[in-house]
């Protein structure tokens, strides 16, 4: 059953053809990760790898491709999580780097903090030798087009934060056992300036333990928060539910309790997986035993050689 890599890529939704480039985009970065995993490498190499390539893709909403807080910025969330010796590391609310998740991994490895933010976090990033990149390079036009929809004055805030999807996650287990996740996100549409999200936040955005299992979630961010929903996910499996199990009870209780919605990737020590969500899609994608599975609605499982496209 080892190694496996499971990855998201956010739980908005978008129309059809569009929301298929995200399943290209899973697809893709599940290959990356599962490759690294097969080569005998890292469940952390496997999913900030994972993670990076799709903060690349501008089709997601995380690294290029980000949604824009209210005054048309980007400002992005991102952490890691290791299952050995639960050690994390993320930034929150950061300007002007191109992969995040990266950051947030040398935070774990170089600082004795776990969250780093905003200026603080792009002067460390400088201290490490991560290039700053213009702010123009992190932004598309589907983004800038969203953002001053949202302004217009009958703008429906709902319809309008669901109608762009793009959170991006991965958790794995490696052949020696060990567990990590990754998250990174832009956040939410037309957020507030400074706005920190459930991804930085350990237990929220994210949470792996070598004991248990790792999650890595999307959804509304402040509902996550609410129910610490990594966490609330791990602790059904600490109560013997299996990941699918402890999944739909947990993003359940943050409907009904908090009126949020949402879906998480999620592993267990075995290597036993799930792909869970509330919401109307989520994109996602699974490597395991040579194959590769993904799906985007809800009842949707397909399964093809991982070589595939190669
Ligand atoms: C409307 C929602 C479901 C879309 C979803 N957003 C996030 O996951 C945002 C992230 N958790 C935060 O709050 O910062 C997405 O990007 O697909």
């Amino acid at each position: 059953m080892l190694p496996v890599v499971v990855v998201h890529g956010g739980a908005g939704h978008v129309p059809k053809e569009i929301a298929e480039l995200s399943t290209i985009g899973v697809k893709e970065a599940t290959r990356t990760g599962y490759a690294i995993l097969q080569k005998g490498g890292s469940a952390m190499d496997a999913v900030v790898e994972a993670v990076a390539l799709m903060e690349n893709n501008p089709r997601f909403n995380a690294g290029r491709g980000s949604v824009l807080n209210v005054k048309g910025e980007v400002e992005m969330d991102a952490m890691v999580m290791d299952g050995r010796t639960l050690d994390s590391g993320a930034v929150s609310a950061v300007r002007r780097i191109a992969n995040p998740v990266q950051l947030a991994r040398l935070v774990m490895e170089k600082t004795k903090h776990l969250c780093l933010t905003a200026e603080g976090a792009s002067k460390f990033a400088r201290s490490m030798g991560v290039p700053e990149v213009p702010e123009e390079s992190l932004i598309t036009d589907y983004a800038k087009m969203r953002w001053k929809k949202n302004l217009e004055p009958d703008a429906n805030p709902v319809e309008c934060q669901m109608g762009k999807m793009g959170t991006v996650g991965a958790v794995a287990v490696d052949k020696d056992g060990n567990i990590a996740c990754a998250t990174s996100t832009g956040g939410m549409i037309n957020k507030m300036e400074g706005r920190v999200g459930d991804t930085p936040c350990v237990g929220c955005g994210g949470y792996a333990d070598n004991n248990i299992g790792a999650v890595s979630p999307t959804g509304h961010g402040e509902a996550i928060m609410k129910v610490t929903l990594s966490r609330l996910i791990l602790f059904h499996m600490e109560q013997g539910k299996t990941p699918e199990e402890a999944s739909d009870l947990a993003l359940t209780y943050m409907k009904e309790r908090v009126d949020g919605l949402g879906g998480a990737v999620v592993v267990d020590p075995k290597g036993t997986w799930a792909a869970q969500f509330s919401s109307l899609q989520m994109s996602w994608a699974a490597a395991q035993q040579g194959e590769l599975h993904f799906g985007l609605y809800h009842g949707e499982h397909f399964v093809e050689p991982v070589q595939e496209n190669i």
